[in-house]
Order: structure tokens, then sequence, then C-alpha cells
């Protein structure tokens, strides 16, 4: 059983205030990581599971919410279909191109799957595909941000990845949580909501330390919990581990973005938060804050 440690409130309130607000939210960006879409044992797509995540977001639209969902896969998915099981960067005269390969495989597929089923529940889904000059460039940032209001306002799901084959992968954006909070800011979203492969942020990684603490709530993001995420690797199918959500959250919360880390081993999690039920740890966005965009995500990896 889980020890939850909750922060208590910079007032004194009773945080079921911050929770109580998720009802209300009307643009909400998920990301789902790759070890959440496959089977572990194969490495093959879990549909069950897309299936419920699909059904999720078309509840969502009909609920009258705007939906975008950043997914990655797009590698993973690749990978399986041309018979790659490791791509191990010491073997690989270009290890990069073999990424890109796959990614150029894998998206397709991966498209394929949520056309599919999203068209199962009669909802209109579109792929965006981004890299690092979409939000850097003036004119591109426009452009997207344009599309995207255009889709909602048809009612259309866009799903986003970054645009691995044309990107420097590892160089550019790199992972998907940090392109999810990016996409969030984009979008003016008001919530973001991370699935990953665990229930949300503890004071240490609970696979390593059997007395880490959950953490429920996190109203300000202090350079001590920054610190929290920089030791993490994360699973072996997953990028980033705790340390690029910590990221993705600075993104999101200096935009005035609520964010919440949830597991996504039930994804029916995400009409729960929507109901304001106290699930995963939630990131309280910060009104006080103004957040360059392009300028954070030109300087990204100088930092
Ligand atoms: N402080 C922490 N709190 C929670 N998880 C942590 C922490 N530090 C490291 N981790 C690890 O990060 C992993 C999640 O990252 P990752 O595997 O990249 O997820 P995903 O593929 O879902 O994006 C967890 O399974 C956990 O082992
Ligand atoms: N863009 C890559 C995924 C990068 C990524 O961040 O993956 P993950 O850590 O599984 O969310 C892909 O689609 O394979």
């Amino acid at each position: 059983m889980e020890t939850r440690k909750v922060k208590e409130t910079k007032d004194g309130a009773d945080v079921k205030r911050f929770r109580e607000r998720l009802k209300d939210k009307k643009k909400i960006v998920v990301k789902i990581g790759s070890s959440s879409l496959q089977h572990s044992e194969t490495g093959d797509l879990d549909y069950t599971k897309l299936d419920v995540l699909v059904r999720e977001l078309c509840d969502m639209r009909n609920r009258g919410k705007d939906v975008v969902l950043v997914t990655s896969g797009a590698i993973a998915v690749g990978k399986k279909a041309v018979n790659i099981k490791d791509i191990k960067h010491e073997e690989e005269d270009n290890p990069i191109a073999v990424k890109q390969a796959c990614a150029a495989v894998g998206q397709a597929r991966l498209m394929m799957t949520y056309q599919k089923i999203f068209a199962e529940y009669n909802q209109v889904a579109a792929q965006i595909l981004m890299t690092k000059n979409t939000i850097v460039d003036n004119l591109n940032r426009y452009n997207a941000h344009n599309t995207f209001s255009e889709l909602f306002k048809l009612g259309v799901i866009p799903i986003v990845n970054e645009n691995d084959t044309v990107a420097t992968y590892e160089i550019e954006i790199g992972d998907n949580d940090t392109l999810s909070a990016i996409v969030a800011a984009l979008v003016d979203a008001d919530l973001l909501i991370l699935l990953s492969d665990i229930d949300g942020l503890y004071t240490d990684d609970p696979r390593q330390n059997k007395n880490a603490q959950f953490i429920e709530v996190v109203e300000e993001l202090t350079d001590e919990l920054m610190d929290m995420g920089k030791a993490s690797t994360g699973s072996s199918v997953g990028t980033g581990g705790m340390n690029t959500k910590l990221i993705a959250a600075k993104i999101a919360t200096s935009s005035n973005i609520d964010m919440i880390i949830a597991n996504s081993k039930d994804i029916k999690v995400l009409h729960r938060i929507l109901d304001g039920k106290n699930i995963g740890t939630l990131f309280v966005g910060n009104k006080e804050t103004y957040f360059d965009l392009p300028e954070f995500v030109a300087n990204m990896h100088n930092n």
C-alpha cells in the first residue's frame, strides 16, 4: 500500500478545491507513452487499451471538450513491423537512421490503428507531426496554432507526435512528455494529462526505493522537486522517466495549465479525473508566471 504525501496548500485550504476545478476544464491534451501502448511481454500493441483510450477521448468530445492526443509508439511499432528487437547504438553505423526508418514505418501503422478505432466511435481524427521548428519559427507556429483551432471548430481530435523521420531524433524535442506540454501551451489548453506506467510522482523512484512516498498535489515546482526526477531513467521502452515529466510540468504550470500524471493501467481514470476524483499527481497551474514558449524551445537542450 502506498503512503500518500499531501503537500499543504499555500493558504492552508483543502486540496479538494484543485480537484473540483478539473470538472470545468474545456481544452484537454492527453499524452500516452510507448510503454503504455504495448504488451510488455511481446511488444505488440495492446488493442484493448487503445480501444479504451479512444473511447474515453471520444466521450470527452461528447461532453463538449476540445481534445488532443499526443501519442508515442511510432518507433516501437515500426521496430516490431520490420522485426528489429533492439537498436544498439554501439553496433549500428547510424542508429538514429534506424530509429527514423522504424518511425516512418510505425507512424503510419499507428495512425491506421487509431483511425480505425476512432471511426468505430464515429469520430474524425487528424494527424499533426511536429518538430522543434514548428514552435521556434514564427510563421510555422502561427500556422500550427491556426490548424489546431480549425480542427477544434470542426470537432476533430488531432493526434500529435514528433516528426521523428525528419527531426534529428534525440537532439530536437526528443520526448513526448515535453512535446505534449509544448502542444498544451501552443493550443492554450487548460489541462494536460500524462498517462504513464506509474501512479504519479513519488519522493523517489518507487521501483528502487520502497520508502518513496506518493505526492498527491504539487502547488509549486521547487528546485528540490525538479531534482527528484533528474536521476531517473524510466522503463526500457519509455524515453524520459520522471525527469521529462517534471520538465513538462514546468512548461505546463508556467503557462497556467494544470497537469496530472496518472497510471495508464486503467485508462478509465480519464473520465474520473474530469469528475474531480483524487487520481494521480496534480501539478497546479500558475497564473502569475509568463512563459515564452518559442524562446524556451529554441534553447531547450542548452539549458
Ligand atoms: N520520483 C519518481 N516518481 C515516480 N516514478 C519515478 C521517479 N523517478 C523515476 N521514476 C521512474 O519513471 C518511470 C516512468 O517513466 P517512463 O518509463 O519514461 O514512463 P512512460 O513510458 O509512461 O512515459 C516509472 O516507472 C519509475 O520507475
Ligand atoms: N516519438 C517517439 C516517442 C518518443 C517518446 O517520448 O516516447 P515515450 O517515452 O514512450 O513517451 C515515437 O513515437 O516512437
